[in-house]
């Protein structure tokens, strides 16, 4: 069967904003308490999906979430009416007014982890919603997530949406950023690789200073969920050294398209006999491994040059798509340019400028759920998220109408800005055709 990949990017939400509330990713705890721009931010982003499908891939867009999150606060205790809830939460715990507002549903690689039809036995496309666990501002996403992604994926004969696995940190599941799939033609059965940062039981190794958020148990769960093949299913762990120097997510450090993995040298546990498992189930593998002497850890964190993706260009050659900081760093974007010019099948660099979804750790592979596609079931799925010339200026309009260009912890508690996002979002699922899918519209 012939099919593509396409590309579902987070729309930034009205509330995004520098909380600090994600221990062990370097950016987050960096950048806590500086101003941001929610503004910019949703127009960097647009931007970037505007250009892929001006190239021809097929793109579409992720609603943000409803923050604040009245309920969660109401949930925590915070009482009286919305504007009281605020101003208690923001005298009394701001951070968790901040996590109630974090508009970290963006970045979508942590929304689900996806399975083409061609790889599940009942020739559905499956997504398993990801719960999150180990950030308390990300595991309320997964009710909401669900909603959205069945609002987008509507229709039960093509896509099969599970709900997010239970929330305990045995099972902590952060979807597809840590899940690569490998393989020749996308409509072909593929290979599927989990990559998982400790055993749920706690055996094997661990980091011993960040967490490691995504468990073998999780991934394993999500395999048989999606009904995949174990032949052609493999599980990895991550390296703990690196998450220990801020790679909280596999994409992070690695990057896949087809029958190239592009990744450092201490992305994997045991790399080599993993690198030998891929090439014995996935005819012409092309490993790139990126050596240390040439990129260290620390530079590939700083720049994001793995948080990269790695697109089909219809001559056969790949195009990667990198944040600016990869192109800031001399050391790093000279081996990308000597990369292009070698020969290989990485023949093309674009960059954006994802500032300030980079300050909160977040590039532009983070900001993508790839979902691949038959022709049947793209026309089965939500066609106003498609973007396109139209989508692109009126979400635009949108923006420019609703949102504002600078937000800091203590504009959180302004009862104005819930006014805002509930007019805006109400708006916008009508824009996006989704229904009624947010708490408050019910
Ligand atoms: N895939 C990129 C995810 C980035 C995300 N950052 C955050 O949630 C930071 C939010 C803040 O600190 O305000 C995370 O760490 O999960």
């Amino acid at each position: 069967m012939q099919a593509f990949e396409a590309n579902f990017d987070g729309l930034v939400g009205l509330t995004h904003h520098y909380a600090g509330l994600s221990f062990g990713n370097e950016a987050s705890t960096r950048n806590q308490l500086q101003p941001s721009n929610p503004r910019l931010a949703a127009k960097q982003g647009l931007l970037k999906m505007k250009a892929l499908a001006d190239m021809g891939y097929v793109q579409g867009v992720i609603p943000p979430h409803e923050r604040p999150n009245l309920p969660l606060l109401r949930q925590l205790g915070f009482g009286g009416s919305d504007e009281q809830v605020l101003a208690q939460a923001a005298k009394h715990a701001p951070q968790l007014l901040s996590a109630a507002s974090s508009a970290s549903a963006m970045w979508v690689a942590n929304a689900a982890t996806v399975s083409p039809s061609a790889d599940s036995a009942d020739g559905r496309v499956h997504f398993t919603v990801a719960n999150l666990n180990n950030k308390f501002h990300r595991a309320i996403e997964a009710p909401e997530t669900a909603d959205l992604l069945r609002a987008i994926f509507r229709h039960p004969q093509h896509f099969c949406v599970h709900d997010a696995l239970p929330q305990v940190a045995q099972f902590g599941d952060e979807g597809a950023a840590n899940h690569n799939r490998f393989g020749s033609d996308y409509g072909d059965a593929g290979v599927q690789l989990f990559i998982y940062g400790r055993d749920g039981q706690q055996q094997g190794a661990t980091p011993a200073r960040y967490p490691a958020r995504q468990t073998r148990e999780a991934s394993e769960a999500v395999a048989r969920l999606h009904q995949l093949d174990a032949q052609r299913t493999l599980f990895a762990q991550q390296n703990p050294a690196v998450i220990d120097q801020g790679v909280f997510h596999n994409d992070v450090i690695a990057v896949s398209n087809q029958q190239v993995l592009f990744c450092h040298q201490d992305a994997f546990v045991n790399q080599p006999q993993l690198l030998s498992d891929i090439a014995a189930r996935v005819s012409s593998f092309q490993p790139i491994e990126v050596p240390r002497d040439k990129v260290s850890v620390t530079d590939a964190v700083n720049t994001y040059l793995f948080n990269s993706q790695l697109l089909q260009r219809a001559d056969g050659g790949m195009l990667l798509v990198l944040p600016e900081e990869s192109r800031q760093h001399t050391g790093v974007w000279r081996y990308l340019t000597e990369l292009v010019e070698s020969g290989g099948p990485i023949r093309e660099l674009k960059v954006f400028d994802l500032r300030e979804s980079m300050f909160n750790g977040g590039g532009p592979a983070c900001l993508r759920l790839r979902v691949v596609l038959t022709e049947t079931e793209r026309q089965a799925l939500n066609p106003a998220v498609l973007m396109n010339n139209r989508l692109f200026a009126t979400l635009n309009d949108w923006v420019d109408r609703h949102y504002r260009d600078r937000l800091t912890q203590a504009d959180l508690a302004d009862p104005q800005l819930l006014r805002e996002g509930r007019t805006a979002l109400d708006e916008l699922t009508k824009l996006l055709d989704l229904g009624s899918v947010y708490a408050f519209q019910r």
